[in-house]
């Protein structure tokens, strides 16, 4: 694992965004993704709009610690326990960002038509201001944040193997959103640990 010390808050105001790079080599990056797609309990999402249920086409997988539900995008999910892989995910993650997880989600894209809308992970069920770490593995994507008051727009690239970390009251004021592509022809996943309720 290498970890680039950089520290620097991406944003400039509201909130704290950090990356630390890529803290897996390609290498491994690419045994992590093929585990995890292998491996991983993937289901298509429900998400709730305007009082209507979507099923999308990305998949996503909850883990967590045992017993726990949680609420997300208007409905309840039931994690699943961590595997041995993904808990040493987990410590390597919290040992990077000092900070404590107690779930997982797990996205799927298994192209660029595939992306998440704007949305900020605010929901009650999070531990406020608590650290959200986002591991990227698989093909490039591009991540946007725009604040909600000013209209700021920031976008960084989350390359194979990249860890980011938002914090603080980011999701206060700060929207963010995977973008859609049609360019890109190859799978992503992302990783995101978080503190709950
Ligand atoms: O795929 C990503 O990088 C973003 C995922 C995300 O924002 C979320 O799971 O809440
Ligand atoms: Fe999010």
């Amino acid at each position: 694992m290498h970890i680039n010390q950089q520290k620097d808050n991406l944003l400039p105001f509201d909130g704290e965004l950090y990356s630390y790079g890529r803290i897996y080599t390609e290498d491994q990056a690419n045994t992590l993704l093929n585990s995890f797609i292998q491996s991983i309990a993937w289901e298509h999402d429900q998400v709730r709009l305007f009082g209507k249920t979507h099923i999308t086409t990305r998949k996503v997988a909850w883990y967590g610690d045992l017993g726990r539900s949680y609420q997300y995008s208007g409905s309840v999910k039931q994690a699943h326990a961590w595997t041995p892989l993904l808990s040493e995910i987990k410590s390597q993650v919290e040992e990077i960002c000092q900070a404590k997880y107690n779930a997982c989600l797990l996205n799927l894209y298994h192209d660029g038509n595939e992306g998440m809308g704007w949305h900020a992970d605010n929901e009650k069920s999070i531990v406020a201001h608590s650290s959200i770490a986002s591991l990227s593995l698989g093909c490039q994507r591009r991540f946007d944040l725009k604040h909600t008051t000013s209209g700021k727009k920031i976008s960084i690239e989350l390359e194979n193997g990249q860890l980011i970390n938002m914090q603080g009251s980011i999701q206060e004021h700060w929207k963010h959103a995977l973008a859609k592509s049609k360019k890109i022809k190859e799978l992503r996943i992302n990783l995101t640990f978080r503190l709950m309720i």
